[in-house]
């Protein structure tokens, strides 16, 4: 069993539900246990593509299926909650990224884990931290790696629950 992490953001539509189907699809799946859920923060658009303002929020799963199959399941609750792949970077109804699997490394044309842009997005570091139970993270803490990020785009709490 391996403990991961998943990011998800939603800017079209009614986000929070989106946000919200996706975690039920991904609690139903055999194979995957939800243990926990980040707040949800409202933020703004990162990348050149102009674009509404995103929920952002991150899960922690324990799952037993190797990452490619883990990636084929959560593209399939993309395509089921309406995704179209238009625009690298933009608006889109769900985005499920692979964040970590335990520590494992993966870096194929399909796939890289870490995710390759953890380090430069406070929309999924702080989330992270909500949910994140070691200490470090590639030998730093959350705090540092958030001060790190060097994005200037404004990541808030909200009052969303789920
Ligand atoms: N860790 C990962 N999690 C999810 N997708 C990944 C990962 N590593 C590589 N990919 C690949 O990235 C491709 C593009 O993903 P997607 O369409 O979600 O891009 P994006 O959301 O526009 O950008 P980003 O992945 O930087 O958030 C996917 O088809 C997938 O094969
Ligand atoms: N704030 C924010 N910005 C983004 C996001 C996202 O989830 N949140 N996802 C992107 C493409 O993956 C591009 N830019």
């Amino acid at each position: 069993m391996t403990i991961g992490y998943l990011a998800l953001g939603s800017n079209l539509g009614d986000r929070m539900s989106y946000l919200t189907q996706a975690v039920t699809y991904l609690s139903e799946t055999e194979g995957i246990s939800v243990l926990g859920k980040s707040k949800i923060y409202e933020t703004e658009p990162y990348g050149d593509v102009p674009q509404d303002n995103y929920l952002n929020a991150v899960v922690k799963i324990e799952t037993s299926i190797e990452p490619i199959k883990l990636l084929d399941i959560t593209q399939g609750i993309e395509a089921k909650l309406g995704r179209e792949r238009l625009i690298r970077w933009g608006p889109r109804t769900i985005d499920i990224d692979l964040i970590l699997l335990g520590d494992k490394h993966v870096n194929t044309e399909r796939l890289t884990i870490p995710h390759i842009e953890i380090k430069k997005r406070s929309f999924v570091l702080i989330p992270l931290k909500d949910v994140y139970e070691e200490d470090t993270l590639f030998g730093q803490t959350l705090e540092n790696l958030i001060n790190q990020t060097g994005n200037k785009e404004e990541v808030w709490e909200t009052t969303e629950s789920w």
